[in-house]
């Protein structure tokens, strides 16, 4: 008989929602309920969890602190069944959002005490206009970009890095993320239909491989309102690059993965790339 039935489970969880809070806050407690019952002991939320907005003000106007509502009812709910919890994309007011009219789009980890572990702010924002592909937004029109990487966390699963959505396309940042430890990297999206469909499984095994990670990628799926519609195919990758669960492209729901950190260990060992990557100032310097 194997060991597996003792390694730890990860829920990665897709869901559409909307500009209501309610409606968005039931729909992630029963994903993350169904997860429990699946055996999980971390679950991953999207970007976007609270709510995806119509248009700008909507989104400013929706938003809350750290220690509003929201977040306190999250911490309760990962008390409550002593679950850690990954937020992916929570819309947080800073102290002078008002003046300045700018939110962060905060990656927030709550462990199975309730509490607030750590935060990351998304550091890449996505201002991208494809005509061709009818695809025009631009996240710095309310959005602070983050000002700096956060340390892996140690979680019942590993060691998570944290990422959100297009920090995806940037492998400066999960290469960082492996230097400082990470064993499971995450970036809960909520990818544009025209670029999920041409980039999404690549980006993410891309840098499964390069960084011998688990990646762990939670994300929104279908229509949000009359002006945005999300890819979906949550996904979760080991660290060889083999595509482990997969969501699809049109339910919400959750796939479960257990998370073998011994054959991330066997894979690094037989492949040692972070050992043979040279220091930083050799990719600086050409000559
Ligand atoms: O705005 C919100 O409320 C939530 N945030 C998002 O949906 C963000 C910023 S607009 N979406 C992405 O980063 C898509 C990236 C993408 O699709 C790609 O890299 O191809």
């Amino acid at each position: 008989m194997s060991s597996s039935s003792s390694l730890p489970v990860a829920a990665v969880c897709q869901m559409t929602a909307t500009p209501d809070k309610e409606a968005n806050f039931s729909a992630c407690m029963r994903l993350v309920e169904q997860a429990k019952e699946g055996g999980a002991c971390m679950v991953f939320l999207p970007e976007g969890l609270d709510y995806i907005g119509s248009n700008r003000e909507e989104t400013l106007q929706l938003s809350e602190s750290l220690d509003g509502d929201i977040i306190s009812r999250y911490s309760h709910l990962a008390r409550k069944l002593d679950l850690w919890l990954s937020l992916g994309g929570f819309h947080e007011r800073g102290h002078d959002w008002k003046t300045d009219r700018r939110i962060y789009n905060s990656h927030i980890i709550i462990n199975g005490q309730g509490e607030l572990v750590s935060v990351y702010r998304k550091a890449h924002l996505f201002d991208v206009e494809l005509t061709s592909k009818a695809v025009s937004l631009k996240e710095s029109a309310f959005t602070v970009p983050g000002p700096r990487l956060v340390p892996p966390v140690q979680t019942p699963i590993g060691k998570v890095g944290l990422g959100v959505c297009y920090d995806l396309r940037f492998p400066e940042l999960s290469a960082a993320l492996r230097r400082h430890g990470a064993e499971i990297l995450t970036y809960p999206s909520a990818f544009t239909v025209a670029t999920g469909a041409a980039h999404w499984e690549v980006l993410l095994r891309a840098r499964a491989i390069e960084t011998q990670c688990f990646v762990l990628a939670a994300a929104q799926v279908g229509a949000h309102h009359a002006k945005r519609t999300s890819f979906g195919h949550a996904l979760a990758v080991d660290p060889w690059g083999e595509v482990t669960g997969d969501c699809g492209g049109s339910d919400v729901g959750l796939t479960l993965v257990q998370i073998d950190l011994q054959r991330l260990r066997d894979i690094r060992r037989d492949m040692p790339v972070q050992q043979h990557r040279r220091d930083q100032d050799f990719y600086c310097s050409l000559d």
